[in-house]
């Protein structure tokens, strides 16, 4: 179940998903390619169908028609465990849901998808942890609960937990929305520099223009379905699509 050289991070075949009772589609055929060492940024209103598509996308919930494919492999082949195991050791989530155990350490925290996937908490472990907390500037913060760090910090503890298992993804869900505009830039430039330098590929959620410009590419949502693309996009022209979407 190794990905296949050549296939893109991620392909989505005219993706349907439809809840029970609702009155439209969340996701309406979705095609959607996402080269390897690629960020992507999914903007749209609300309920537009951004989370619905990130869920789909990481195998977190089943579409209602079309294919998911990670790294070539189709999720819909894939059986429960097979698919939990793809999603521990491909996949990096930076979601608000997965908040941070204020019961461990900034390290325990981070080294925590190595210990479920059956790491012992050894000298490799703590070193791996300590070097993904160096590469977002907080391995001096390492032995704290992560209580005691401001929300921007936290969010970067959140992005090196994902970078531990050097995943082929990073699905981040809105990573910079609580975050101020400058403490935004660092988390953000973050993500750039997993794609750059570490060859990840970053699929973003975001409601912000600023943080879809340092995206190598936006899509926008309405209705399920992508109503704008945008090659290597600026802030102002990702509002401008946000604004004729609105129209
Ligand atoms: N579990 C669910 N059951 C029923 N309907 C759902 C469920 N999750 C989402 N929906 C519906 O699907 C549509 C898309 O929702 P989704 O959460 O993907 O939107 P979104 O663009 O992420 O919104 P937001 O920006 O507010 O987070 C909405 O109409 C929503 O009401």
């Amino acid at each position: 179940m190794s990905a296949a050289p050549g296939e893109p991070a991620l392909r989505l075949d005219r993706v349907s998903r439809t809840y029970p009772g609702g009155r439209a589609p969340a996701l309406n055929g979705i095609d959607l390619e996402v080269p390897r060492a690629r960020f992507l940024a999914v903007l749209g209103r609300s309920g537009s169908g951004k989370s619905t598509l990130l869920r789909c996308a990481a195998g977190l919930e089943r579409p209602t028609g079309g294919a998911v494919h990670l790294g070539g492999v189709p999720l819909a082949g894939l059986r429960a465990t097979a698919l939990t195991r793809l999603r521990r050791d491909r996949i990096g989530f930076v979601f608000q849901e997965l908040n941070l155990v204020d019961s461990l350490t900034v390290l325990q925290n981070t080294a925590l998808p190595l210990l479920l996937a059956g790491a012992g908490e050894g000298e490799a472990t703590r070193a791996r942890a300590l070097r993904v907390l160096e590469e977002v500037g907080l391995a001096d913060r390492a032995a704290e609960p992560p209580g005691r760090l401001s929300g921007g910090q936290r969010q970067r503890v959140a992005i090196a937990r994902a970078l531990i298992t050097e995943p082929d993804i990073i699905f981040a869900d809105e990573p910079t929305g609580a975050l101020d505009p400058v403490t935004a830039e660092g988390v953000l430039a973050l993500l750039r520099r997993a794609v750059d330098a570490h060859g990840h590929t970053v699929v973003m959620v975001t409601h912000d223009p600023v943080a879809a410009g340092h995206a190598d590419e936006a899509i926008v949502l309405d209705g399920g379905r992508i109503v704008r693309r945008l090659e290597r996009p600026s802030a102002g022209q990702v509002l401008g699509a946000l604004r004729t979407v609105a129209a």
